[in-house]
């Protein structure tokens, strides 16, 4: 933590929230504590609600559902140490610019981000005479502190991984919660108003929305049920569950799950809002090997989020080239090369009508709940690139719309990965559909699960 930003007696700060909605390990908001009073902002950007790519806005029903869950309970916490959370639905830049100017200036905390649009947006606030400070807070350690230099990345995952257990590199401790903090800061009572109430309807319309499907209710993770909601106490309280059940020590062998919540971890969406810090899980999984002994499971775990922390420093490292369809190589490969433009396959491939049962199941989970395990996100993929021969973006698009875990660095590593387009060395893997439904779901129960509805109605058709 760099506490490098002196403020001025009696000043104000602000704490810009965007995919760390949490108290414990926050350190901009630790930093901003030190000021006189103290306003939380989030900014819901509105060209996340505007069409992208996959023809659908790039945030969708079960994201912005779940998104609200993280929100309300982070005001709630807030205003439970005497502040709250002002939420608008604004471009960042533009009204974090305006918040600071109407608080004399006042300077901004917020976690570093590795996309290029954050990335920019504090650029482009920097550039416009606002004060930022932004701080690491994302990852299990801080990009600026490795045991290797970023530049040149050392590209295969195995190779990163050997980097950082050589050198037995300790993840960054977490923070402590505050216990108090500063009264808000106040600004005119019309202030963004507007944009304040929008924001209020359209969460608020959600949330009631996602309440009435039905479907969410059948997911690996019913996030419309207490206990899995968004919220920073349910995201702790599953943590602690999970650590002290037997299902860390199964993990390496569930993990491949297709039905019901425990194959493994779901800690993908509290992660995704940052409702969770990777770091307080990483000092849990530790309390557990020094509790019950180190096992396969608990080291896959961290295997795992060692695959989350790799692509965070890709997008650092790579940026926009992230995005781009040549990918990290900056050259076609051969799958990227043979793409079309084929919105009949798109089309049919989002709602799970390609006709091929075990992707069609996949894309009903998704479409119906948020949520797919990983074994069906890497067989759906394959399927638009290698199968469908689309373009891959597009496909990255559909699950930035989808996906209650969404988080950019994950999502396109993943996609460039399996595009031929990112660190894969074996280039251009495609996944048979027949193979792997043979091996993951050999009794056809997933399937049956998501496509009961085709089956019936196919059965209906026959008599
Ligand atoms: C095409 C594709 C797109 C994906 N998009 C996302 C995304 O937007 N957000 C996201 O969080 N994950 C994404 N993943 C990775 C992975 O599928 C999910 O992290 C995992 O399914 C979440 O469920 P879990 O928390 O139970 O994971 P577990 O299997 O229990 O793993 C524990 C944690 O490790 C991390 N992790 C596991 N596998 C991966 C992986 N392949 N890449 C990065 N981190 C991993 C996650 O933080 C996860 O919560 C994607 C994978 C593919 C193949």
């Amino acid at each position: 933590m760099n506490p490098s930003l002196p403020l001025k007696d009696n000043a104000q700060a602000i704490v810009w929230f965007r995919h760390d909605l949490r108290l414990h390990d926050h350190a901009p908001l630790r930093l901003a504590s030190r000021a006189e009073r103290l306003l939380a902002v989030y900014c819901l950007p509105p060209h996340w609600l505007a069409l992208g790519p996959a023809g659908v806005p790039r945030i969708g029903v079960h994201r912005l559902a779940y998104l609200g869950q993280a929100l309300g309970a982070l005001d709630t916490s807030l205003r439970a140490l005497g502040n709250e959370l002002m939420i608008v639905l604004a471009e960042p830049v533009q009204a974090l610019g305006d918040i600071s100017r109407a608080l004399g200036e006042a300077p901004i905390f917020v976690h570093a981000h590795p996309d290029w649009e954050e990335r920019e947006a504090i650029a482009k606030l920097q550039a416009s005479g606002v004060t930022v400070q932004a701080v690491h807070g994302g990852g299990l350690f801080d990009p600026d502190d490795l045991p290797f230099a970023l530049e040149p990345f050392p590209v295969p995952f195995t190779r990163f991984r050997k980097l950082i257990e050589t050198a037995q590199w300790p993840s960054v401790a977490p923070l402590a919660a505050p216990t108090a903090l500063p009264p808000s800061a106040e600004l005119p009572a019309d202030f963004y108003a507007q944009a304040r109430e929008q924001v209020a309807a359209l969460l608020h319309s959600h949330s009631a929305s996602a309440q009435q499907c039905s479907t969410a209710t059948r997911s690996a993770l019913p996030y419309t049920e207490p206990a899995w909601q968004g919220s920073e106490t349910a995201g702790l309280a599953h943590l602690a569950r999970y650590f002290s059940s037997g299902l860390v020590a199964d993990y390496k062998t569930t993990r491949n799950g297709l039905l019901g919540s425990d194959y493994s971890s779901k800690w993908s969406p509290w992660l995704a809002v940052g409702s969770l810090s990777v770091r307080e899980i990483e000092v849990q999984r530790l309390a557990y090997e020094a509790r019950l002994g180190a096992n396969d499971g608990s080291y896959w775990l961290w295997f795992e989020l060692l695959w989350r922390e790799y692509f965070q420093l890709l997008m650092w490292r790579y940026g926009r080239r992230c995005f781009s369809r040549s990918g990290i190589q900056n050259q076609l490969s051969h799958s990227s090369a043979k793409a079309r433009h084929n919105p009949a396959a798109f089309a049919a491939w989002c709602q799970g009508n390609t006709g091929c049962d075990w992707v069609d199941a996949a894309m009903r989970e998704l479409a119906a709940s948020g949520y797919m395990g990983n074994r069906m996100r890497q067989n759906v993929a394959s399927y638009l690139i290698h199968d469908l021969a689309l373009d891959w973006r597009l496909g990255a698009a559909w699950f930035e719309h989808q996906l209650i875990d969404f988080d950019v660095a994950s999502n396109q590593g993943n996609w460039l990965y399996l595009a031929g387009a990112g660190t894969d060395p074996r280039s251009d893997r495609r996944f048979s559909p027949s193979r792997q439904a043979a091996m993951y779901d050999p009794d056809g129960a997933y399937q049956r699960y998501w496509l009961s509805e085709r089956h019936h109605s196919d059965q209906e058709h026959m008599r």
